[in-house]
């Protein structure tokens, strides 16, 4: 059956998002493929509340329409001023639109609850590691006892499914929320088990907000003890955003040695800092090569540079995960080298950074330990 054209999803939209209304609501996307409708509304996001409502029955009627098998609404906060809230400026001549700041006005930031810590796995640019480092992170907080759950956040490029072996749609839980998939012990959910690759590729910003807002809010994760986020490579809006709704006890920055790969760690070392966020440490990956047949350790890429980067910048150092074949593989295959060979010399790098981190995060997170003072 042919789906209904996006004009006709709008039309009906507008019935539960009337902007004559005058209450600030936009549409923002609607993307409609193989029988899926995704919906962005922009809204005020000091309304929220008041939208959930129109939200609700907007997703059921458009579900209810021939050739839908799927409808999924989600509230963003306003960009920009929508037409309405600038139309609302003080009788003394200022909006409380945004400033200058190209910022996006989100929705403070709420804590997750039965979630006791959220921490965020994050690089500056892709392909250095970040996710093999979240997912064997995870499972070595696992193994010091700590309810953890994995959330990827890596909306373009998702990977948790496949690093973590995780297959099938999610089902939905009494709540109407979505029941993490557990693998290992952990909990986890990504985008990857949601929509197809291609879907999520052309998603405008306020779509990915709305999606990863989702992913936090609307997945049943309590009780845990750590939520690790996975973040989207980079310092750009998706990773503000993660940055700013999420109520993130503390990001650790993963980078190769290589000059380039640091650079862009800095960057992201500055955006956590802009945000106030603590940056728990740096992990330096692939950091030696080990061969596999050899065991002989060469300096592929450097050596050190993280370590080196992170003392200049002030920040900790959490440690060190060697480039290894076996890395690679286990992280291919679904069955994390934490879990393979859960006694060997990779896996005690990952329990060593682990140890730190928990110890940053039971300590107060981002705040270093006291100099010890000895009197002789
Ligand atoms: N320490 C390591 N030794 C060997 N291979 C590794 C190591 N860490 C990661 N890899 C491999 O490098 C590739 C990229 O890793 P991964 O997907 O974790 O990176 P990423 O930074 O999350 O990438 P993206 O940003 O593109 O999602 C994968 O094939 C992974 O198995």
């Amino acid at each position: 059956m042919e789906s209904p054209s996006s004009d006709q999803v709008r039309t009906l939209l507008a019935r539960f998002f009337d902007p004559a209304q005058g209450l600030g609501a936009t549409i923002a996307g609607v993307t409609i493929k193989d029988g899926r409708v995704s919906v962005a509304i922009e809204i005020n996001p000091a309304r929220a509340a008041a939208f959930e409502k129109p939200r609700a029955e907007a997703e059921a009627a458009i579900a209810a329409l021939p050739g839908i098998e799927r409808a999924s609404v989600v509230l963003t906060a306003a960009t920009a001023p929508t037409a309405a809230q600038a139309a609302h400026t003080h009788a003394h001549g200022h909006s409380h639109a945004p400033a200058a700041s190209q910022q996006p006005q989100l929705p403070p930031k709420r804590p997750l609850e039965g979630v006791r810590h959220v921490i965020a796995v994050a690089s500056g640019k892709g392909g250095v590691g970040k996710s093999t480092t979240a997912a064997n992170l995870a499972l070595a907080l696992a193994g010091l006892g700590q309810k953890v759950g994995v959330l990827d956040a890596d909306i373009y490029g998702p990977s948790q499914h496949r690093i973590l072996g995780l297959a099938g749609k999610p089902e939905l839980t009494d709540n109407k929320q979505l029941e993490p998939k557990r693998a290992f012990g952990l909990k986890a959910m990504t985008i990857g088990l949601l929509v197809p690759e291609d879907q999520a590729m052309i998603w405008r910003g306020p779509m990915v907000q709305g999606a990863l807002n989702q992913l936090l809010r609307e997945v049943a994760w309590a009780p845990l003890d750590i939520l690790v986020i996975d973040m989207p490579p980079g310092t750009g809006d998706a990773q503000l955003t993660i940055s700013q709704q999420a109520p993130l006890s503390g990001a650790v920055v993963v980078s190769t040695p290589q000059d380039l790969a640091l650079i862009d760690a800095t960057r992201a070392v500055s955006m956590f800092k802009k945000v106030a966020i603590p940056i728990l440490g740096v992990v330096e990956n692939m950091s030696t090569y080990i061969c596999p047949n050899c065991g002989h350790e060469a300096h592929i890429f450097g050596h050190g540079g993280a370590h080196d980067e992170a003392m200049r910048l002030g920040i900790d150092f959490l440690g060190e995960i060697p480039l290894h074949a076996d890395i690679r593989r286990t992280s291919d295959e679904g069955t994390p080298i934490m879990i393979e060979a859960p006694d060997g010399p990779h896996a005690a790098a990952y329990r060593a950074i682990a140890e730190r981190v928990l110890a940053k995060l039971e300590g107060g997170a981002g705040v270093k330990a006291p100099p010890k003072i000895s009197i002789s």
